[in-house]
């Protein structure tokens, strides 16, 4: 079986060990939501699968891409400008920092994609590959706040590949990797890794063995991963000592 059935196979099943109809995906106009889209499509049939786009003040460009995805696979997507909200929410709350404000819409996401889960009894299907989640590189209950991971467990250039396999238009597998909170934010500026690095020494760290990659460079990697393990476990929990005390 193709690693795009055997993905296809694990969604059809976690929606049904779920109990419920099916999937909704953020389409973003990225690769990696496009490829999610495409195999929650090749799992579930068009009619399951609720494709969202919500943009954010984001670039009209991105929602091109993200219809051009959702009309590769047939989808009919829903849009849902988040602008007037994100507003709303920036004159309401005190001022932040840039991060704080950038990090407003992929929270305001997650809140979208869960009112149209609730209401179509689906999951969030989330899109995060296994490099973005091994490093943290996403907004901790943003577009990290969802019920499943078809591709976390694979690195970027995978994603890359499985999105030619699967037929996803190619203008949107050539753009940079962009979380889009802000303009000609790029995924390797901000990180300052290119993807293809990152993927090298993450393997290398993964089979323990990293000989031939420069010290600091693996060492900038492992710190970004001990950093943000905080946005991979749930959170702590205080016990009470004895169970005296829990009386
Ligand atoms: N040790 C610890 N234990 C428990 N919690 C801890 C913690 N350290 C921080 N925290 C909490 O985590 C918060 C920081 O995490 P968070 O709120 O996520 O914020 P942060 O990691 O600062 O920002 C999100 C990052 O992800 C990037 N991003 C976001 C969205 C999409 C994409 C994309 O690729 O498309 C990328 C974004 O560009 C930015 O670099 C802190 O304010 C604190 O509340
Ligand atoms: N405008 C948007 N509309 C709907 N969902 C969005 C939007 N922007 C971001 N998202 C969601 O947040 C996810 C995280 O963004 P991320 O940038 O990591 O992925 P991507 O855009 O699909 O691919 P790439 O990393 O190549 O940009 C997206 O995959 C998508 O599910
Ligand atoms: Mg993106």
């Amino acid at each position: 079986m193709s690693l795009a059935d055997q993905i296809a196979a694990w969604i059809k099943e976690q929606v049904a060990q779920a109990g419920v109809q099916g999937g909704v995906v953020g389409l973003s106009g990225g690769i990696d939501s496009a490829v999610v889209a495409g195999l929650a499509t090749r799992a579930l049939g068009p009619e399951r699968v609720t494709a969202a786009i919500l943009p954010a003040h984001s670039n009209p460009q991105d929602v091109e891409h993200a219809k051009l995805a959702a009309a590769a696979f047939g989808l009919e997507p829903l849009v849902i400008d988040l602008s007037r909200a994100y507003d709303v929410l920036r004159e309401t709350l005190p001022p932040g920092s840039e991060m704080a404000d950038a990090n407003i819409k992929p929270r305001l996401r997650m809140i979208a994609l869960y009112h149209l889960a609730n209401t179509r009894n689906a999951l969030v299907i989330g899109t995060g590959n296994k490099s973005e989640e091994m490093v943290g590189y996403f907004t901790k209950y943003g577009d990290g706040g969802v019920d499943i991971l078809p591709i976390g467990g694979l690195y970027k250039h995978q994603v890359v590949a499985l999105a030619r396999e699967i037929g996803v238009p190619e203008p949107i597998i050539t753009k940079p990797p962009s979380a889009g909170l802000w303009a000609g934010q790029t995924d390797e500026q901000e990180m300052g890794i290119t993807y293809d690095e990152l993927d090298a020494i993450l393997a290398a760290i993964e089979r323990g063995d990293t000989t031939g990659f420069p010290p600091d460079r693996v060492a900038r990697v492992e710190r970004m991963i001990a950093t943000s393990e905080h946005k991979r476990r749930l959170p702590p929990i205080f016990e009470p000592a004895s169970a005296e005390a829990r009386r």
